[in-house]
């Protein structure tokens, strides 16, 4: 009541229990869908309360635009997560505080990311989704590996100029162990010490403390990441065979005469960043595309249609194809849009008090922004996968990009134009050379093929059988003909 002076209302929602608040009806894994039922009953603002925690779920575009946009200066700070910095995840800037140190890191990632700067690595790209056609070719029954192997050789390319060995890299799975103990400490009511900071002050020894050797270990490993490739650039560079890269270019930039260590520390922090942000969600969005064509032949038929038409058979389609395709980027934009890589996208902060709409909104809660981009009012049916919400009546692509799928205001993803550089151009490069269809079983019948989704802050179909074959013989020679090392 002290810092709510006009005694305003929260904005509606379930009625919370004392102490734990509405904590046991939010459900700890898909609960964007527990959030998309209460629309219906409360609108498109909501409170709840999980033990001390407010939480605000925003449910409608103009909300978040009216918060995170118009009021960015107030809107774009992220919640304390105390495990975050016993993680050694301290560097990662999608999970940092709003502020000066955010500030300097989002500066070089801009500088290095922006569409323009990633114009650059389009070359790097290309090859990469190449290699990934004459893999899935090999081998299409791992196409999950595949994907994975596209999306991390992309960003590790770019960011230290390394080429990742397909099995078992030592910088990726050290990356991804990282990532995945990250994500793992995120999940709600997964670590006691996010909702209870005091336990960070206890000894080790009593019962419950669990999570500091868990973070221990975790901490080894985020400066493994760091430190490593960092050190492979930095050696490069020295015998003068680096080749450029995001790390190599920021080194270049150092002032010598400021504080160097200070500079290289925050390079290392960005580069190591940028696989946790961009690899996963990267894989996740190709994968949904391969589920949307096993399950929407006639759309995959439409793509190739006019892909055919375009590109013609004797050569794969590249960036410069992108405009003359509007159903294929239909296609992209509704694989973006059906199911989003981030359904909740990443919980935003305000950083003061504020009052929307008559009811208050205390500084700190945590907005969850839920998944509008299924909001039926803007997309009828919102669960039909149907490229075609995206087309004018003369077949041209309509202004709707979605967007949301990237974030919001000054937090909005700030790789997005490398993303949707390779998710795109994997996606067309799919449908120009492969049939996507159900695999059939031992006994020749269809397997089918259900839409499920794994839980957590970034969501992947769960594992589906599919068959991927070449288009043709000739398909099968233009893939090959990538190899040029062949
Ligand atoms: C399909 C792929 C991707 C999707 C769907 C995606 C989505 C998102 C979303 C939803 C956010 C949170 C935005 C918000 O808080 O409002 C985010 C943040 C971020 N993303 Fe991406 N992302 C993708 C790929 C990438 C890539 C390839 C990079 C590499 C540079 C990247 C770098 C970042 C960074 C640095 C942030 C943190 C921004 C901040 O908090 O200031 N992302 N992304």
């Amino acid at each position: 009541r002290r810092v709510n002076p006009q005694q305003l209302p929260y904005p509606p929602g379930p009625k919370p229990l004392p102490i734990i608040g509405n904590a046991l009806q939010v459900p700890a894994g898909a609960s964007w869908l527990t959030y998309t039922q209460w629309q219906k009953h409360y609108g498109d603002l909501i409170h709840i309360r999980v033990f001390g925690t407010h939480v605000v779920v925003v449910n409608s575009a103009k909300i978040a635009n009216d918060l995170f946009e118009k009021r960015s200066n107030k809107y774009s700070d992220r919640p304390d997560i105390p495990m975050v910095d016993l993680l050694g995840w301290d560097f990662n800037i999608a999970l940092m505080r709003y502020g000066e140190k955010w500030r300097r890191n989002r500066r070089l990632v801009h500088q290095k990311f922006r569409y323009e700067a990633s114009l650059r690595y389009r070359p790097i790209v290309l090859e990469k989704v190449r290699e990934g056609l004459r893999n899935v070719l090999d081998k299409p029954e791992d196409f999950n590996l595949h994907l994975r192997h596209i999306a991390a050789s992309i960003i590790m390319s770019v960011t230290y100029g390394y080429e990742v060995n397909p099995k078992e890299d030592r910088f990726v799975t050290i990356a991804e162990e990282a990532t995945e103990m990250l994500v793992n400490a995120l999940l709600p009511g997964s670590m006691l010490a996010n909702s209870f900071p005091i336990l960070l002050r206890l000894p080790e020894w009593l019962p419950g403390m669990g999570f500091k050797a868990y973070a221990r270990k975790c901490f080894g490993m985020t400066t493994e990441m760091k430190e490593n490739p960092f050190t492979f650039v930095k050696q490069r560079m020295a015998a003068g065979t680096a080749t450029p890269c995001v790390t190599s270019d920021l080194l270049e930039g150092i002032d010598t005469t400021g504080d160097v260590e200070n500079q290289e520390a925050l390079i290392k922090g960005v580069s190591a960043m940028v696989y946790s942000a961009g690899a996963d969600v990267s894989v996740s969005a190709m994968t949904t595309a391969i589920l949307a064509m096993v399950l929407h032949q006639e759309a995959q038929k439409r793509a190739q249609v006019e892909m055919d038409l375009v590109v013609g058979r004797n050569r794969l389609p590249d960036f410069g194809d992108r405009d003359s395709l509007p159903y294929v980027e239909a296609f992209f934009r509704e694989t973006i849009r059906w199911r989003q890589a981030t359904p909740m996208t990443v919980a935003h902060a305000a950083s003061e008090d504020d009052v929307y709409e008559g009811y208050y909104i205390p500084k700190g809660p945590s907005f969850i922004p839920r998944a509008m981009l299924h909001d039926e009012r803007v997309y009828k049916d919102p669960e039909m996968f149907r490229p075609e919400r995206f087309l004018n009546n003369d077949g041209t692509v309509n202004d709707d990009y979605p967007m949301l799928s990237f974030g919001f205001g000054r937090r909005i993803c700030a790789g997005r134009a490398l993303a949707d550089a390779e998710v795109w151009l994997a996606v067309a490069s799919v449908l120009a050379v492969f049939d996507v269809t159900k695999a059939k079983d031992a006994s020749g019948c269809q397997i089918e093929v259900e839409v499920k989704y794994s839980e957590g802050l970034v969501s992947h179909p769960l594992p589906f059988a599919c068959s991927i074959a070449p288009r043709g013989e000739d398909a099968a020679r233009l893939i090959r003909e990538t190899d040029a090392t062949a």
